[in-house]
C-alpha cells in the first residue's frame, strides 16, 4: 500500500486522520499537527521561556523532542527548559528520573528538579505508608504535582509551562467527569491553555492520540521510561480508561470524538468559570483556597506541610 502523501511504501496508520503513511511522512504529519495547535491556539510567543514538564514517560519525552525540533526548524524563538518532579515513588520515579537526566544531556536543556519530600516534607511513599489501608492516591498526587510544577517553573524563570497531556487523557477526564456528575469540571473543559496562575499551562499535544505518540516515540527511537506507576492500579482513571479501551476495539477515532463532544458540552455549560488565585499560596484556584492547600491541610496529621524548601 502506498503512502497517502508521497506514494512511497506505507508503514503506519496515522490514527489522527486514518491515512496510511510512510515513516518520514508520519513524522512530518505528527510534528505539523503539534505546530498547528501551537499556532492556532497561540500557545507561545517568540522569546518566551518554556518550562516543559518532563517525567521521563513517553508523552513528555515526545513533547520535549517535538518542541526541540520545531523550535529549530521554524525558528520559534523559544527558550526551552525542563522541570521534573520527584514524587518519591520507589521503583518508578527513581528510574524515570534517570531517563530525564539522559534527556537533559541529549538536548542540552537546563533542568530544575523539585521533590515532594522537599516541598511537602513527605514523599508519596511516606504518605502511603502513614495510611491505615491502601487508598487511591492519584488525585492527591496530581494536585501536589501541579503545585510542584508551578514552583519548579517559577524557579526556572518560565513564562509558560508545557505539559504532555494528549487526546486520550482529555477523553478520560471527560468520561470521568460525566460519571461523577462533576458539572463544574466539565464546564471548565479540557482546553489547550489553562490560565489563572502567574504561569499558564499549555498542552501542545492535546489533539494527538496516545497511539500516534507511542508510535512516534517508538519509530523515532526516543529514550523513555515505559513502566506504569506503582500506584496506578488504584487510580480511578482505570475505569474510563477501560471503557475507552473497549470502545476503541470496535470504533475508530474514539478519543478525538469524545474530545469534540466535551468541547460542545463545555461551551454549553460554561458559566464564567475562569479560575482565580488561591488566597494562601497564590496558585491557581477555582475557589478561595486551592486544592493543594486543601490536600496539605487534610494530610497535615500525616506530616504533610508546605515547606517551600527543596
Ligand atoms: N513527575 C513529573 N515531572 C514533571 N512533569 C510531569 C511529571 N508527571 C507528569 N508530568 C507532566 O504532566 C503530563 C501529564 O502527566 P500524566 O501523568 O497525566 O501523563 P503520562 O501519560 O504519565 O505522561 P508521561 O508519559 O509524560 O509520563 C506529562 O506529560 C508531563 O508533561
Amino acid at each position: 500500500m502506498g503512502c497517502a502523501i508521497c506514494g512511497g511504501m506505507a508503514a503506519i496508520k496515522y490514527t489522527a486522520d486514518g491515512r496510511l503513511l510512510c515513516k518520514p511522512c508520519f513524522f512530518q504529519s505528527f510534528e505539523d499537527a503539534v505546530l498547528h495547535t501551537i499556532e492556532a491556539d497561540s500557545l507561545f510567543t517568540p522569546g518566551q521561556r518554556v518550562a516543559i514538564g518532563v517525567s521521563g514517560g513517553k508523552d513528555s519525552s515526545v513533547l520535549t523532542h517535538v518542541l526541540f525540533v520545531l523550535n529549530e526548524r521554524h525558528s520559534l524563538g523559544l527558550d526551552l527548559h525542563m522541570v521534573a518532579i520527584d514524587e518519591g515513588i520507589r521503583g518508578y520515579r527513581d528510574d524515570s528520573l534517570a531517563c530525564v537526566y539522559r534527556m537533559q544531556e541529549r538536548y542540552s536543556l537546563p533542568l530544575v528538579v523539585k521533590s515532594f519530600k522537599g516541598l511537602f516534607g513527605a514523599s508519596l511513599d511516606d504518605i502511603d505508608d502513614r495510611r491505615a489501608a491502601p487508598t487511591p492516591l492519584c488525585s492527591e498526587c496530581g494536585v501536589l504535582r501541579r503545585y510542584a510544577l508551578l514552583t519548579g517553573s517559577r524557579e526556572a524563570g518560565a513564562d509558560v509551562m508545557a505539559l504532555g497531556h494528549n487526546a486520550d487523557d482529555a477523553a478520560e477526564s471527560i468520561v470521568l467527569n460525566l460519571m461523577r456528575a462533576d458539572i463544574a469540571r466539565l464546564g471548565r473543559g479540557a482546553n489547550t491553555v489553562t490560565d489563572g496562575a502567574d504561569i499558564p499551562r499549555v498542552k501542545p499535544m492535546h489533539r494527538c492520540t496516545q497511539r500516534d505518540i507511542v508510535m512516534y516515540a517508538h519509530l523515532m527511537r526516543l529514550d523513555y521510561f515505559a513502566t506504569e506507576c506503582t500506584y496506578a492500579p488504584r487510580g480511578l482513571r482505570n475505569v474510563p480508561r477501560a471503557i475507552l479501551g473497549a470502545a476503541g476495539g470496535v470504533l475508530s477515532g474514539v478519543p478525538l470524538n469524545i474530545q469534540r463532544v466535551g468541547d460542545v458540552l463545555s461551551r454549553a455549560l460554561h458559566e464564567d468559570s475562569k479560575p482565580g488565585v488561591c488566597e494562601r499560596c497564590g496558585g491557581m484556584s477555582s475557589g478561595r483556597v486551592c486544592q493543594t492547600c486543601l490536600v496539605v491541610e487534610a494530610e497535615g496529621h500525616r506530616g504533610v506541610r508546605l515547606s517551600g524548601n527543596d
